[in-house]
C-alpha cells in the first residue's frame, strides 16, 4: 500500500467516529438496549435526507457513551484509524451538551477524551487539539453555562470553541456573547456556517463571532463579495465532501464545488466530518475526490499543505509538517 499524504484533520466530530461495531460493544458493556441487532442493521439506517435526519441518529446513538473509558475508547479508535489515513495532526470537535443533557458529566467526557489525546503523540504520532462545540439548536444561555463549566480545561485540554448542529434558523448572531467570552478567555474560534444555511450566516460568523475558520462554508460561493472577502483574508474553509453528498447538500461528488473553491483562491481543506456515518475517513475523502473530480497530485499536495496552514499549530510544528508534505512522493 502506498503511504497516504500527510495531513491535518480540522473538521472531525469525535462522536461521528462511533463505528457500528463499537456502538454495539459499548451498548453491551453498559447494558443499553439499542433497536439494532447487528452492525449491518445499524449501517442500513445510515441513509439521510438532510442534516436533521442525520443528527437524529447521531444523537440517539450517543446513548451508548457513558463512562470515561467509553470516551477514551472512542478517541483511541479514531486515532488508530486516522494515522492509517495519513493524519499527523487532528483538531477534534466534541459536543458536551449532547452528553450533559443525558446525565453524563462534562468531566467524564473531557477527561475520557483527554486520556486518549494525551498519549496520541507517543502512541500514534498524531498531535491533537480539542474544540468544544456549542449546539446551536439549544439556547444561548445553555451555551454560556457550558462555557463556564468548561473553564477549568481552558488552555490545557480545550483550546477552541465551535458551533454545530441544526444550522437553518439558528444563525451565528444567537451566540455572539458566548463567543466574545471565549475570545476573552484566549480560546480560538471556529463555526459551522454555509453548510445548509445561507451565505449571510458566513458573514455573521466572521463579523459577529469573529471566527478564524469556517466549517463547511460551501454556500459561500453563492455570494461573490463573500468569496472575495474569504480569499483576501485567507479564511480557511474546512470542507467535507463525502458528508456534503450524504446529507444532500451536493447531489453528486462530481458536482462538488471544491475545484471551484480552489480556483477562486480560497484556503480550502478536506476533512471527514462524521466518518463513521458518511462513508469514509479523510484519506477516503481525498481518494473519492480524486476519482470523481480528477484532482491531480499538485492539487492534493496543496490541500494537504492548506490543512497545516489552517491549523492552530505553532509555527515550528507547522513548518515541520509542511516539510513532510513537500517531501511526500505519490505512489
Ligand atoms: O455536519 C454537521 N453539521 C452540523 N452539525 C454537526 N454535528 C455533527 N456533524 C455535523
Ligand atoms: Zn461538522
Amino acid at each position: 500500500m502506498t503511504t497516504p499524504l500527510p495531513k491535518a484533520e480540522l473538521h472531525l466530530h469525535i462522536e461521528g467516529t462511533l463505528e457500528p461495531e463499537l456502538a454495539l460493544a459499548l451498548a453491551a458493556r453498559n447494558g443499553i438496549d439499542l433497536p439494532y441487532g447487528s452492525a449491518d442493521d445499524l449501517r442500513a439506517a445510515y441513509s439521510f435526507r438532510d442534516l436533521q435526519s442525520f443528527l437524529d441518529l447521531y444523537y440517539a446513538l450517543m446513548a451508548v457513551l457513558r463512562t470515561e473509558q467509553d470516551f477514551t475508547d472512542l478517541a483511541e479508535a479514531y486515532l488508530a484509524r486516522a494515522r492509517r489515513q495519513g493524519v499527523r495532526h487532528a483538531e477534534i470537535f466534541f459536543d458536551p451538551q449532547a452528553h450533559t443533557a443525558r446525565g453524563v458529566d462534562l468531566r467524564t467526557v473531557v477527561e475520557g477524551l483527554g486520556r486518549a489525546l494525551d498519549s496520541a503523540e507517543q502512541r500514534h504520532g498524531i498531535t491533537t487539539r480539542l474544540i468544544l462545540c456549542f449546539l446551536r439548536d439549544l439556547s444561548a444561555e445553555d451555551a454560556l453555562e457550558t462555557l463556564e463549566s468548561a473553564r477549568p480545561y481552558f488552555g490545557t485540554l480545550i483550546t477552541a470553541v465551535g458551533l454545530d448542529s441544526a444550522e437553518v434558523g439558528n444563525p451565528p448572531s444567537k451566540f455572539q456573547e458566548v463567543f466574545a467570552l471565549a475570545r476573552e478567555a484566549g480560546l480560538h474560534l471556529v463555526a459551522h456556517a454555509g453548510e445548509e444555511g445561507p451565505p449571510e450566516y458566513v458573514w455573521e460568523a466572521l463579523d459577529l463571532l469573529r471566527v478564524e475558520r469556517i466549517d463547511h462554508g460551501i454556500r459561500s460561493l453563492e455570494d461573490e463579495r463573500l468569496v472575495e472577502r474569504l480569499r483576501r483574508e485567507r479564511v480557511p474553509l474546512t470542507v467535507c465532501p463525502l458528508s456534503n453528498v450524504r446529507l444532500r447538500c451536493v447531489d453528486r461528488l462530481e458536482d462538488h464545488p471544491l475545484p471551484r473553491m480552489l480556483e477562486a483562491g480560497l484556503l480550502v481543506t478536506v476533512n471527514s466530518d462524521d466518518p463513521s456515518y458518511f462513508g469514509g475517513y479523510v484519506e477516503d475523502n481525498f481518494r473519492a475526490l480524486t476519482a470523481a473530480l480528477g484532482l491531480d497530485e499538485e492539487q492534493r499536495r496543496t490541500l494537504a499543505a492548506n490543512s497545516f496552514h489552517a491549523s492552530f499549530l505553532d509555527d515550528k510544528q507547522r513548518a515541520a509538517y509542511l516539510a513532510e508534505v513537500e517531501a511526500h512522493r505519490f505512489g
